[in-house]
């Protein structure tokens, strides 16, 4: 299976997007429809239909609505091809392939100076009518530059003409020029210039409309713009560009590059976000002029003189000669007016640092000197910022790469091997959502939910150049549950071996090819160095490390040391100890602000600064200097550090007036301090801890354990308290058991549904299981029902934490007074084995009460734990209780070992039943009503019937 598209094809939506930007809003709404049962028939409770949808797209000119989908982004697209048809983009008329490519585009010319175009909403007609504000000889004269670049189909038909327009794009120029003779009685050019102008002038009465009178504000418009210079030695300068609202801005950028008019401006593709204005603009140098007017045969002789603009290239990825102007100004699909927009120094700095993934991600998240590209892919719930697989799409865009192409392999468990060693010992954090071959069918995953049933999957990505030379080819050996972990996990590796490149550009061709490997990367070196050849210069990350890279004398005083490699001093931690501190895999809240200080702390910036910045820890989300600190801090504390500088252009990219700090930085020893106070931690999901820790998965041994006991007690009909989503039923099928009826019972309908779903699959397609049938109830444990009573076996796990305490002593009452099975088996998480799977010490439950109260509630496994006991206190309910009601108690449990402290990781309890109560001496049950509700049933010989008939 293949996503991604090798040639790139816009969408509706997309064209919609260039034209309009955020001036296009969509609505999509919900069309409700109720449906009948969602492929399990029985089930009592109701179920949503599949949604439909639709969108409602509002243009700044009308409104669509789109058809009916049965997805969002499908009505999306629906309205927005609507909205294309709106406005006359005829699909085939995009596609000019049918005609002779010089033919069609004479016709094209022929057409932009039509009366219609001048009034018209293309960004090419603001050109005209502005053209026409134009004084003396240049009235009514438009660059040719101007139609290549901002009229689509032009440009295109000129690519087709000659394929190197695509890297050069004033080579248009010269097929436009050349097409012009042809034009005669249309369109005629002004003599040495490379610019057109309509033959016959437009009637008054248009020239006069008010479609084409330009609104004229009186003030002057002032655009912040900034120059590139040529030579990479000169720094880039920040200027401005003074557009009078009645003159033609091409003349004003023309006069700042310093040539006599816009004829003479070269223009690049547009660059950064789909709908930007921004461009580079450059001066044609005299002979290049020449040699486009010329009428050479052969393009392909063209020199250019001067010297190629690297850092300009290196963002729109066109040959860029001589010094630069990068300005976002421009005519749109949007508007009639000028649309213009600073870009400042900052844009510059943020858009270089775009260009590496672990900057894209800085900027994602908005923390450039705080956030850091993961070096795992957790879960989707962890992740904060910009997804891996977001951020290589973007990285292979700004490169003027194809869309990387993300291949599927699905692999059915059962066949899939044992995972490689070395994912067996992994930390929590990378446990994720890595498949294992336990996993068969319907056990929960870390978010909760049922998973896909028999089968996992692997992703490998491959990146390929413009011209489809494979450069990347990375094949995880990783199996993931998740489709969608998978791809963003192969998306990640290639992400962090291009950080790591992009930190080392020098790096010889053997430690490249080393580090590809060790991320199973194979590589294409030659097509790499080919495609990232200009880098080198433009993110020479640790050479351009400042020269003033230093800490401060007064600071580093001897408490200085190493941490991952970067000089900083001991942080300076204040405020009491809480108790609530940090461990692998867990979400920290912090504030924090970062400040450049110059030696003995004359000068303090302040560079960045956030309220509330979430993150998971252990997995490097953070610059590690700010890991390694907060790792030592507990909820409530503060710290302050230093740390050297890192490379120029994050912090030129974190604050808003580069030009200060520069000279702050060339002139200054300086360094950066930290501020951080942690506001909050969140634990792990339990699952992903017990997941991450145990192999098989905790999960996996709990439904071991009871299927030992049903083996030996020979049970034939098993209940299941609590079962929840039914991992326990589920994996039951999996084994040869005695057990002929299995019942499940759960307060949680949406829990029920799920287990209804998965053992109707699994019922209704194995065929060598003895169960004849299957029930599950809607209704709480804690209160008697006939129905669930006198089993051979009853199970209770890991469901009595989440009740309140005096509940789950009710359930046990009830369950060995009223229910008795034969045999209940019990589990509950040992508190005492916390300590190793939060990696922290355990607060004591007897200390202060105030701090108990808090600290607890974190410590616990899972947020929803009303309590959760130690070994003692478990021994405790359970001894008392069997001895009330003429039952034996074992103990026991999974995970870790029951001779070794802390104990097992899940303690269980196994009750059995002393000897059959007279029927005299168990208790009576008034109101003995069936409380429980029957919300699916199956039996083997009717197969499925719902249980509206037997309700
Ligand atoms: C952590 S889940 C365990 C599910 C299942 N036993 C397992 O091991 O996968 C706890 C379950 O207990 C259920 N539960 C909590 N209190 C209950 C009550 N009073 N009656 C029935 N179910 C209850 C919850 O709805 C939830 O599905
Ligand atoms: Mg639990």
């Amino acid at each position: 299976m293949e996503i991604g598209v090798k040639k790139t094809v816009f969408t509706p939506k997309a064209i919609i997007h260039q034209k309009f930007g955020n001036k296009a809003c969509y609505t999509v709404e919900e069309v409700k429809e109720e449906s009948a049962q969602n492929g399990c028939p029985g089930l009592a409770i109701p179920q949503k239909g599949p949604s439909l949808f639709r969108c409602r797209l509002e243009l700044p000119e009308f409104t669509v609505v789109s058809d009916i989908c049965r997805k969002k982004k499908d009505s999306e697209q629906s309205a927005a091809h609507l909205a294309l048809k709106r406005l006359g983009n005829n699909p085939a008329d995009e596609n000019p392939s049918e005609k002779d490519p010089c033919d069609a585009l004479i016709d094209r010319i022929k057409y932009i100076f039509t009366d219609e175009f001048l009034s018209s909403l293309h960004p090419l007609s603001g050109h005209l009518r502005a053209a026409l504000q134009r004084k003396g000889g240049l009235y009514g004269l438009i660059p040719a530059s101007v139609i290549a670049a901002c009229d689509t189909k032009t440009s295109n038909l000129c690519k087709l003409l000659n394929t190197e327009v695509e890297s050069k794009p004033f080579l248009a120029l010269s097929s436009i020029m050349r097409a012009i003779p042809r034009l005669a009685g249309s369109v005629v050019t002004s003599k040495g210039q490379l610019s057109i102008q309509k033959q016959n002038p437009y009637p008054t009465e248009i020239i006069e409309s008010s479609d084409i009178q330009q609104s004229g504000s009186p003030e002057n418009i002032l655009v912040k713009a900034i120059q590139i210079p040529a030579s990479l030695d000169e720094t880039i300068q920040p200027l401005t560009l003074d557009i009078s609202s009645s003159g033609y801005y091409l003349d004003v950028i023309a006069q700042k590059l310093g040539v006599t008019d816009a004829s003479k401006v070269l223009l690049s593709r547009t660059i950064g976000k789909a709908s930007s204005e921004t461009r580079l603009y450059f001066a044609a140098s005299e002979s290049l002029v020449m040699e486009l007017l010329s009428d050479h045969a052969n393009v392909k002789d063209f020199h250019v003189e001067g010297l190629l603009n690297a850092r300009a290239n290196y963002f729109c990825g066109q040959e860029i000669y001589g010094d630069a102007i990068m300005a976002s100004v421009g005519y749109t699909w949007r508007s009639k007016e000028l649309f213009h927009e600073d870009v400042s120094l900052q844009s510059y700095y943020r858009m270089l640092l775009s260009k590496i993934p672990s900057g894209n991600y800085k900027l994602s998240r908005e923390a450039i000197l705080a956030a850091e590209l993961p070096s795992v892919f957790t879960t989707k719930t962890n992740w904060r910022g910009s997804f891996p697989r977001e951020i290589l799409c973007t990285f292979c865009r700004q490169h003027q790469l194809s869309e990387p192409i993300f291949s599927i392999t699905s692999i059915p468990l059962k066949a899939s091997c044992k995972l490689p060693r070395s994912q067996k010992k992994l930390k929590v954090t990378e446990a994720a959502e890595l498949a294992t071959e336990y996993t068969n069918g319907g056990s929960l995953n870390a978010g909760g939910e049922s998973v896909g049933l028999e089968s996992s999957f692997r992703c490998t990505v491959k990146v390929f150049s413009k011209g489809q030379d494979l450069i990347i080819e990375c094949s995880p050996r990783e199996i993931y549950k998740k489709q969608t972990d998978a791809i963003q996990s192969a998306s990640l590796k290639v992400l962090s071996w291009l950080n790591a490149c992009f930190k080392d550009l020098g790096m010889p061709l053997e430690k490249l090819n080393c580090s590809a490997d060790a991320l199973n990367i194979s590589l294409s070196s030659e097509n790499f160095l080919k495609e990232f050849a200009l880098c080198q210069s433009l993110h020479n990350v640790q050479q351009s490390r400042c020269q003033g890279s230093k800490l401060p004398e007064s600071k580093s005083t001897n408490m200085e040391y190493t941490l991952s490699g970067q000089d900083v001093c001991l942080p300076n931690i204040e405020g009491s100890y809480s108790g609530v501190c940090p461990s692998n895999g867990s979400l920290l809240s912090i504030s924090y602000s970062v400040s450049l200080v110059t030696e003995g702390g004359h000068t303090k910036e302040l560079i960045e600064s956030k309220d509330e910045f979430e993150f998971e820890i252990g997995n490097g989300t953070v610059v590690s200097t700010l890991e390694g600190v907060v790792t030592q801090m507990s909820v409530g504390q503060c710290a302050h550090f230093n740390m050297n500088l890192p490379p120029q252009e994050f912090i030129l990219a974190a604050v808003d007036d580069p030009a200060r700090i520069l000279s702050l930085l060339s002139s200054e020893v300086c360094c950066l301090e930290y501020d951080v106070t942690l506001l909050r931690v969140t634990e792990p999901p339990e699952e992903r801890m017990e997941q991450a820790l145990f192999s098989p998965p905790l999960s996996k041994q709990r439904v071991e354990y009871a299927v030992q006991h049903i083996k030996k007690s020979s049970a034939t009909t098993l209940v299941d308290f609590g079962c929840g989503s039914g991992s326990l039923l589920d994996s039951l099928l999996d084994y040869p058991t005695s057990l002929q009826k299995i019942v499940g019972a759960d307060l949680s309908k949406k829990s029920l549904s799920r287990a209804a779903k998965i053992l109707h699959t699994k019922l209704s397609t194995k065929s060598d299981t003895g169960i004849k049938s299957a029930i599950l109830y809607d209704g709480s444990i804690t209160e008697f029902d006939p129905r669930l009573c006198g089993f051979d076996i009853g199970t209770c796990l890991e469901v009595i934490e989440h009740m309140e305490e005096e509940q789950a002593c009710l359930f046990g009452d009830i369950a060995l007074s009223y229910f008795r099975p034969k045999v209940l088996i019990v589990s509950t998480p040992n508190y005492e084995y916390n300590v190793i799977l939060q990696g922290s010490s355990p607060t004591t439950q007897e200390d202060d009460p105030e701090e108990k109260s808090q600290s607890q509630s974190c410590k616990f496994r899972n947020h929803d734990h009303k309590f959760e006991w130690t070994r003692e206190q478990f021994n405790h309910w359970a001894s008392d209780l069997a001895k009330r009601h003429h039952y034996s108690v074992e103990f026991s449990g999974v995970g870790g070992s029951g001779d070794v402290e802390p104990g097992f990781a899940s303690q269980i309890a196994v009750f059995k039943q002393e000897s059959l109560l007279d029927e005299n001496d168990l208790p009576t049950q008034e109101n003995s009503s069936e409380h429980c509700k029957v919300i699916w049933e199956w039996k083997r010989d009717d197969r499925s019937v719902p249980s509206s008939t037997r309700n």
